[in-house]
């Protein structure tokens, strides 16, 4: 067999027994192998009979001999019967950017860490496989999606999975956990979607608080620490970046002193790693505000466990599913604190809903309510829309904007300021009858309302352009093709089985032959 092949087959092994919530010595002690020899078929390093093939089929309860016959390792594609009104309610998962802070934030803590409803998607895969490449011992509870982790006594950094590690941007908030673990240690660049470029400095500026001095050089952050003494420190953040806040709160969380971090995010994760850290018994004082301090414990120990609130940004994309389609749906489990603009400015273009009272969610601290979108006409705003950091219209929020604006009376102009590279993959709806005229790199024209057609369309490199690409193949009457759409499944779990539910036809298929 080619390398090649066998590489392919080994990461289907391994997506296989993610999806099985198994650990690599779970599948080796169901083959009666060694953990060392999973690790090697699932790098392709080991040559595969049938036979083995067949039992590695059974051990995992899925048909990887079928799959292989097939070539099914490669891309996955999405085939939308278009022109159906949705109808029914969906529960919005817990968020892709809690999730990631959350995994990376258990480097912090010896004991176990239990991660409850956490989202099943491709991103937290990529993290844990770093996870358990550097010794992190990880697995899914039996029938749930809560994640058990176990770090090992010392971190195995030399065996890095350096591969998954350079396909997700938050593998640089290890930087903040790690700088208390080793005074020498490097961290491949961190990659994720393509959305042009993506500063690291203000982490790098951050967390020389902590004494971490960093060199880029060729792919990979070399860093040094030089630990200093347990005073109290003030940091101030010269963005108020989400990760950014993330990784100094994380260097603070062992820091046995008090540090306080001006200009921090009080985003959505933000408030979910305060919580986490919390029942990790550090004391976060400002939660929710832009000034956080900070009293940190030097080792923590504890078995914790912590149940990420739900995310915002799917809460939106599920809202711009309903009003391209021109449906009533009811999404349960909505973060409103996290929406409230959004729905402002919804309501604004004359946009109706309903809404509940509001509940807790598992978190017990962030404040959820289940919405009913109702239909009818929506007319452009009168002000460009454009985001902010919170409390401002979310920047992962802003391209539903665009399709809704392209559902709408008139013209909307859409300012993103914050990607170099984002506003661009909006014009892809073009493809499916949209009119959004690029201006200048950073803002889009949107003529509404627009006659959506099918097509076939490569997904493009980037998260939410790709999910509002999709949204508007679901009200294209007929067979649209998105192809290529591992960036959808970066941040989104099951979400074509989740909107076939509400009654869309979105068939996952890949390439044969
Ligand atoms: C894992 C995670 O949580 N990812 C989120 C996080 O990424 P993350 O925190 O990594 O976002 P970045 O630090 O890349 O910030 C996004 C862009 O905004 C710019 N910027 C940001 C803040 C600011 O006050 N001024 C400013 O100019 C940055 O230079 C950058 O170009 O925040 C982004 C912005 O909300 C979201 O799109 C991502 O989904
Ligand atoms: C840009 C995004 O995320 P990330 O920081 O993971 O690239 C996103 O969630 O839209």
């Amino acid at each position: 067999m080619s390398d090649d092949y066998l590489a392919r087959i080994g990461t289907t092994i391994k997506d296989a027994r993610h999806r099985a919530g198994l650990s690599q010595s779970d599948l080796a002690a169901r083959l009666e192998t060694s953990q060392s020899a999973v690790t090697r078929i699932e790098a392709g390093g080991q040559n595969l009979t049938l036979d083995s093939l067949a039992r590695i089929s059974e051990a995992l309860d899925t048909e990887l001999v079928a799959l292989t016959r097939t070539k099914a390792t490669g891309a996955v594609h999405l085939k939308v019967e278009g022109g159906r009104q949705l109808s029914g309610a969906i529960d919005v998962k817990t968020s892709k950017n809690a999730a990631v802070a959350l995994l990376c934030a258990s480097l912090l803590n010896k004991g176990t860490t239990t991660l409850r409803n956490l989202a099943r998607i491709e991103e937290v895969n990529r993290i844990l496989e770093v996870l358990d490449s550097i010794g992190v011992r990880t697995r899914w509870l039996p029938d749930s999606s809560d994640l058990e982790i176990i770090p090992p006594a010392r971190f195995d950094l030399e065996g890095m999975d350096e591969e998954a590690a350079r396909r997700t941007r938050s593998v640089i908030m290890f930087l903040g956990p790690l700088l208390h673990e080793f005074t020498d240690f490097r961290l491949p660049y961190a990659g994720g979607c393509d959305l042009g470029t993506r500063t690291v400095e203000p982490h790098m500026t951050s967390l020389t608080h902590f004494g971490l001095d960093v060199q880029a050089t060729q792919g990979w952050y070399e860093a040094q620490v030089d630990p200093k003494d347990g005073a109290d420190r003030a940091i101030i953040l010269t963005e108020r970046g989400d990760t950014v806040t993330e990784n100094a709160l994380m260097a603070a969380a062992r820091h046995p002193g008090r540090t306080t971090i001006r200009n921090a995010s009080p985003n959505y994760m933000v408030q979910d790693l305060c919580f986490f850290l919390e029942k990790l018994g550090v004391t976060v004082e400002g939660i929710g505000s832009t000034t956080l301090v900070v009293s940190g414990v030097r080792d923590i120990d504890v078995d914790v466990e912590y149940s990420p609130s739900e995310d915002p940004i799917e809460a939106m994309s599920l809202i711009a599913a309903a009003v391209v389609t021109e449906s009533e749906i009811t999404i349960r489990r909505c973060p409103i604190e996290f929406l409230e603009i959004e729905l402002a400015t919804l309501a604004g273009m004359g946009m109706k809903y309903a809404m509940t009272d509001e509940y807790k969610a598992h978190n017990g601290r962030t404040r959820l309510v289940d919405i009913t979108t109702r239909t009818g006409p929506l007319r452009a705003p009168i002000d460009k829309i454009h985001p902010m950091p919170f409390p401002g219209l979310n920047i992962d929020n802003l391209p539903f904007f665009a399709l809704i604006a392209a559902c709408a009376h008139g013209t909307t102009t859409i300012h993103d300021w914050v990607y170099d590279n984002r506003a661009i993959y909006l014009t892809e709806l073009n493809k499916v009858g949209g009119k959004v005229t690029l201006l200048d790199p950073h803002r889009v024209l949107v003529e509404g309302p627009s006659r959506w057609r099918t097509n076939e369309v490569t997904c493009p490199p980037a998260l939410r352009p790709g999910v509002v690409v999709l949204l508007a193949m679901l009200a294209a009457p007929g067979t649209s093709y998105l192809r290529n759409v591992y960036v959808i499944h970066r941040g989104y779990e099951d979400l074509a089985e989740r909107l076939n539910a509400l009654g869309a036809s979105v068939q996952p298929y890949r390439d044969i032959g």
